[in-house]
């Protein structure tokens, strides 16, 4: 691609030799999808956070998905933003604002959400194994200590260095977040990515073998209750698989496409054209990242028996107003 028809803002030349990034795509599609998201995401988390915020926190589960409301609010705060400057609405010091914290944040959010749907994975496996008896699930203040441990672990590993190390001046040319990093923020930012890499991996293994053990069972029991109640076991096992498909619908693409473009960011691919297809495929793939906020809400109301009866009750499609006594710890999750 030639870097003169790249350079479609009002920006100065760029420096000869350099790549410029094709943002003509990404100016114009992609703050439609990511409009789109905000507000549905801002709409299903607003609700779903209205809904947990009168929910107990009885179970490790309700803890897990508590967090993983918060994480999407902020997500979809980083979104507003992203979209803002993305469309060229805002200033080059939005920009700026967006490489230093706000995106940021964003995948500080992401990576939060990847661990937060392996606990609860685990915590389904728990429910069904019981290889600690059921008062493991009940040991809510264990589900806090972790939670905060996360939260901490990741803002203080992979978001503060990232925010402070972002330090060059910006300019009014800035289109790369790289562009304002030097040597070690660069170096900062690659360690962050593939200590992100091993987050993702590790959590998908430890889908696989949790999900093997729960197909396993869900196989035996809709053998045992195939003469009984074939559509209600049915519709259980799809409910358990609804966690591995939103992991893998958000999450899988854009770790495939995210190492070759931070090879990209650091130098070590330099053929212009091969990087700004890579900035291509991970604008897309970030995007279905970010549908995240959208298809938890599905997680909430296909696994929480309490969440999804609040909901219903709260959309009228029950009379009755559901009492705070009703969330009673017996009636919080659907089996699996
Ligand atoms: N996994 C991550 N965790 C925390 N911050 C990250 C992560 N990946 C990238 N960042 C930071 O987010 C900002 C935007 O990064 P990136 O999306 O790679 O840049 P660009 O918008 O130029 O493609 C940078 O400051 C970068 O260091």
């Amino acid at each position: 691609m030639n870097s003169s028809h790249l350079n479609i803002s009002n920006e100065l030349p760029p420096p000869s030799g350099k790549c410029v990034r094709d943002t003509s795509i990404t100016q114009v599609v992609f703050p439609c999808l990511y409009s789109i998201l905000f507000a549905v995401g801002l709409t299903l988390n607003c609700l779903a956070a209205w809904i947990f915020f009168r929910i107990p926190n009885s179970t490790t589960f309700i803890i897990y998905l508590k967090n993983v409301v918060v994480v999407d609010l902020l997500m979809t705060v980083t979104i507003l933003i992203k979209t803002i400057s993305d469309s060229g609405l805002g200033s080059w010091q939005l920009k700026a604002f967006v490489c230093r914290y706000s995106a940021v944040v964003f995948y500080m959010t992401m990576y939060i959400s990847i661990i937060l749907l392996g606990l609860i994975s685990v915590d389904r496996y728990l429910k069904i194994a019981k290889p600690f008896g059921r008062a493991f699930i009940h040991n809510t203040t264990f589900g806090k200590v972790l939670t905060v441990l996360i939260w901490t672990l990741m803002f203080f590993i992979t978001a503060l260095p990232n925010m402070i190390l972002t330090n060059k001046t910006p300019s009014a040319s800035v289109k790369k977040c790289s562009s304002l990093k030097g040597p070690l923020g660069l170096k900062w930012h690659e360690a962050v990515n593939y200590l992100c890499q091993i987050i993702f991996w590790t959590v998908l293994a430890l889908m696989a073998i949790c999900y093997t053990f729960i197909s396993k069972k869900v196989y035996e029991s809709y053998k045992n209750s195939r003469s009984n109640d074939k559509r209600a076991t049915r519709k259980t096992k799809a409910r358990v698989f609804i966690v591995v498909a939103v992991f893998f619908i958000c999450f899988a693409p854009f770790h495939f496409t995210r190492v070759p473009y931070t090879l990209s960011q650091t130098g070590t691919l330099s053929d212009c054209r091969a990087q700004n297809t890579l900035y291509m495929a991970k604008e897309s793939t970030m995007w279905l990242s970010a549908t995240n906020t959208c298809l938890d809400p599905l997680i909430y109301i296909f696994l929480c028996k309490v969440f999804r009866k609040m909901l219903f009750d709260t959309l009228r499609l029950k009379s009755k107003t559901v009492q705070t006594n009703e969330t009673s710890t017996n009636a919080e999750e659907t089996p699996m």
